[in-house]
């Protein structure tokens, strides 16, 4: 591939729209987010970052009078079709909390529980598996001696790579973070964006923060959101440095949200 040109779309909303009962929350929403590119979601809260994130895996559908209407492609289909498997959707495109939500269970089985929703692993293979990601998330060498223990005595920091350990177990394409880190400390940030970082290569990753710092650091490309509508989308760089939008570049430098 040339440097420069453009990567495929792993996932592209056209013409988006979603409402809780009457109310319109996101308002013909078109975009792409490419293929092993992190892509930030920025925008003042109430903007409707989180419920974008929530149409992408069709989570929205666990409550009552909340519906999408237009189109998100990912892999060639549109998955806002009524007859798409949400369990197979749902283990193709991950997604990770703002707090963590490890299961009630042991570190091991966190990770193991979905990888046996959706394949038949042996036992080795399972092992394999579990030390696979959890090398992936920098984890295993801080819980290889107690991997029967559980996920809840785990630090916060802990907790969060393990339950992108869980994401990315099931072998998705694209990985769904609704801002991983604001619950916590600098030091667990750090290593939650250099593991986005090495993630990348892997997955597709959409991330939603409130720090332009993180959006800075991690995304290739920043997408800045405001009442609802997609105001623009950009490399990081040109939306930093060059956005084309105004309110873009009140919201960047701190002049309201
Ligand atoms: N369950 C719900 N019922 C009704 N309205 C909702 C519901 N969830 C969110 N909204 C509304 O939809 C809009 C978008 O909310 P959303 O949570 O997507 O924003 P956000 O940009 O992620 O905000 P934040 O940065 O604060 O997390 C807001 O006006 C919000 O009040």
């Amino acid at each position: 591939m040339a440097p420069h040109q453009a990567k495929p779309a792993a996932l592209s909303a056209r013409q988006l729209n979603f409402y809780y009962g009457d109310f319109h929350a996101l308002h013909d929403i078109t975009i792409d987010y490419p293929d092993r590119t992190v892509t930030a979601m920025i925008g003042p809260s109430g903007c409707g970052k989180s419920t974008l994130l929530r149409v992408f895996n069709r989570i929205y559908e666990l409550y009552p009078n909340q519906r999408a209407t237009g189109e998100v492609f990912f892999d060639g289909l549109n998955i806002l079709e009524s007859d798409i498997n949400l369990d197979v959707l749902r283990a193709r495109i991950g997604m990770v909390f703002q707090k963590p939500t490890p299961f009630p269970m042991s570190i091991y089985d966190n990770i193991a529980f979905g990888v046996r929703l959706h394949e038949k692993v042996s036992k080795a293979d399972m092992d394999e598996r579990v030390e696979n990601v959890l090398t992936k998330v920098a984890l295993w060498n801080e819980v290889r001696d107690r991997l029967k223990a559980p996920a809840t005595g785990l630090s916060g920091g802990q907790q969060q790579r393990l339950c992108i350990a869980r994401s990315i177990a099931t072998q998705p394409e694209v990985l769904l973070l609704d801002e991983p880190t604001s619950a916590l400390d600098p030091i667990s940030t750090a290593r939650i964006e250099e593991l986005l970082d090495e993630l990348k290569h892997d997955y597709t990753i959409a991330i939603v923060t409130h720090s332009m710092q993180q959006a800075a650091r991690c995304a290739d490309r920043v997408a800045f959101f405001y009442m609802g509508r997609l105001v623009e989308v950009d490399t990081a760089d040109k939306i930093f440095t060059n956005p084309k939008q105004r309110q873009t570049q009140d919201y960047i430098t701190g002049r309201f949200g």
